[in-house]
């Protein structure tokens, strides 16, 4: 069953993995959708196939998100385009190594893709759907946001950069009825790994989830209106303990007097 009032789906890197099933999931649901990366031969297979089982209208878009021209122009058309009602922000990288084994270039290439591509889509999508009154924006951070000692610290500080510009837009849009879902997966079986010199296969298997069932898990938080979807995490009291104990500091962050222990006792 489809839903032809559903609206256009922008999805970033979904020439392969994460975002190839989220075009897949969100044609079989009755989204329309722009597909974004830079494999436009590849996306353009996946739109074929797509188009031949859903009648779906598919449109591809070659942009390098890394290259502010690029950015720009799939920022100007979430600005413009009132059909778009759902913002998938998904494409991103992980280095080869870590920040203490690369130099400027390749740090700044991931900060360009995780961190700055998100946020000016973002922000693009959430100023056009907050006008609107309705949309959505799904934001793929990842597990590794809440785990920062687990791995290179450039690609884990690029996911909680995500996670906390969800929340905060979250917390703005979600009054005026746009909702926003920041998607922390674990381990998921994708080229990502191989992209950055790593084997998938050196983790134990039951660390590495499947690619369809980590988009379907995510789209059933999106779905029961999750704010934050951990798609591995089977303790969900383990998420809200931890957010919780965060939530409480908030009202004792910003005080005039320095804490006691940060004064200083002078011998007399
Ligand atoms: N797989 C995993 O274990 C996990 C993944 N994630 C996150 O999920 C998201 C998707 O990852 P995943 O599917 O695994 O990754 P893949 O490497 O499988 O796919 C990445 C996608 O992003 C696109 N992309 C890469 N560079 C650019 C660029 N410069 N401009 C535009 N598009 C680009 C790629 O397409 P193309 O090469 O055609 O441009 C591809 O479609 C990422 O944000 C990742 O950090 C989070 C946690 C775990
Ligand atoms: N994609 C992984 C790292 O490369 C992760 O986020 O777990």
């Amino acid at each position: 069953m489809t839903d032809s009032t559903l609206g256009t789906a922008l999805i970033t890197g979904a020439s392969t993995g994460i975002g190839a099933v989220y075009a897949d999931r969100l044609a079989k649901r009755g989204h329309d959708l722009i597909l974004v990366a830079r494999d436009a031969a590849r996306m353009q297979a996946l739109a074929d196939r797509l188009t031949a089982e859903t009648g779906r209208t598919i449109e591809v878009v070659r942009a390098d998100l890394t290259d502010g021209d690029d950015l720009d122009r799939v920022a100007k058309r979430l600005a413009s385009d009132a059909a778009i009602t759902l913002l998938v922000n998904n494409a991103g990288m992980s280095l080869n190594g870590g920040l203490l084994d690369n130099e400027a270039p390749a740090l700044e290439r991931l900060i360009a893709l995780n961190v700055t591509a998100p946020t000016v889509l973002a922000s693009a999508a959430g100023k056009a759907f907050q006008a609107r009154g309705k949309g959505g924006i799904i934001n793929l951070a990842s597990v590794l946001a809440l785990a920062p000692e687990a791995f290179d610290g450039t690609y884990s500080g690029s996911k909680a950069f995500v996670l906390n510009v969800s929340l905060s837009l979250a917390s703005q849009l979600e009054p005026k009825g746009v909702r926003v879902q920041a998607v922390l997966p674990g381990a998921t079986r994708t080229e990502i790994w191989e992209r950055s010199g790593k084997d998938v296969d050196s983790f134990p298997a039951e660390m590495v989830m499947d690619v369809y069932d980590l988009v379907d898990a995510s789209l059933l938080g999106f779905d029961k209106g999750e704010t934050v979807t951990i798609p591995p995490l089977a303790d969900e009291g383990l998420y809200e303990s931890y957010n919780n104990a965060r939530l409480a500091m908030g009202p004792h962050l910003s005080k005039r007097d320095v804490a006691p222990r940060y004064r200083e006792t002078v011998a007399a």
